[in-house]
């Protein structure tokens, strides 16, 4: 089954006369208990495919579903309703998950707002984060990291169905981050969330259990348990992935061999 998809997803952002197409026909299927690593370079379009997902962002063209819910279709109480239910979320500055003024516990049960108040869930995700002697300290005299760290444990204090994180690592040492991918895990292994992770970071990648890299606005490839496919789109296009462009550069021309199962590209010179 599954908790997120996107089909022929198009995103432009207008600023002042200028158009930039961040994604170009997406589609992506993540199933109930993935987690997933959204990879690629610095303005593929990860973090608008993730606000997508979110339900921050209305697509301009095509459809993103959460929980079979077609979020385009839903007024915006519906839409809050279908986000409170389904997510948790942690965009990328850290303090704008937080509220600065309350401490780190209160901040982790006011996100459990809505379900019964769990206050050993609160302490226990503190303690997994590594936050659980600073609990009583307001959240915005904490440090980048240590914001970061919080974010993830508020995102996950309700239990959601699909978590949905971007660059939650960037701000940490080796030991925190791991702490952060092993909440991740935990949390799909033992509660079901499925975890959608924009990363940069390897040591994050490798601890998921599927890599999608977005190039260019579109899904360039996929990974998972350790083989890294291309993703044939809608119109038969395919990326060479970067570390194959010495041997058919962008621009080049080839001749398609067809196969049984398959086609092969060979670089024609000239
Ligand atoms: N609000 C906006 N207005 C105009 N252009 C935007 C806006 N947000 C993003 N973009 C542009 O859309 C493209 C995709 O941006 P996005 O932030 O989704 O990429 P990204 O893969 O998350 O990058 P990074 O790894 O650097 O965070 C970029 O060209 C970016 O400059």
């Amino acid at each position: 089954m599954s908790i997120a998809r996107c089909e022929g997803v198009v995103q432009i952002y207008r600023a002042q006369d200028v158009e930039v197409v961040a994604l170009r026909d997406v589609d992506l299927v993540v199933d109930e208990g993935e987690t997933v690593a959204l990879l690629g370079p610095s303005g593929a379009g990860k973090t608008t495919l993730l606000w997508l997902l979110a339900g921050l962002l209305r697509p301009s063209a095509g459809r993103v579903w959460i929980n079979g819910s077609d979020l385009g279709s839903l007024d915006q109480r519906k839409l809050d309703r279908v986000r409170a239910a389904n997510l948790g979320v942690v965009l990328q500055n850290p303090g704008r998950n937080l509220i600065p003024y309350l401490t780190a516990a209160q901040n982790v049960a006011f996100a459990q707002r809505g379900l019964r108040r769990d206050r050993r869930r609160v302490g226990d995700l503190l303690d997994r984060v590594g936050l659980g002697d600073i609990r009583d300290s307001p959240a915005g005299r904490m440090s980048g990291g240590e914001q970061q760290r919080l974010a993830v444990a508020v995102a996950l204090a309700n239990r959601p169905r699909l978590l949905l994180a971007d660059e939650p690592t960037s701000q940490l040492d080796g030991e925190s981050g791991r702490a952060v991918v092993e909440l991740i895990r935990q949390a799909a292994e033992q509660e079901g969330t499925t975890a959608v992770v924009v990363t940069h970071d390897k040591a994050v990648s490798d601890g998921l259990s599927r890599t999608v890299t977005i190039r260019d606005g579109r899904v360039g490839s996929e990974g998972r348990r350790g083989e890294n496919l291309v993703v044939v789109g809608r119109e038969g296009a395919v990326q060479v992935p970067p570390e194959y462009h010495h041997l058919l550069p962008p621009g080049s021309r080839a001749r398609i061999e067809p196969l049984a199962d398959g086609v092969v590209l060979r670089r024609v010179e000239g």
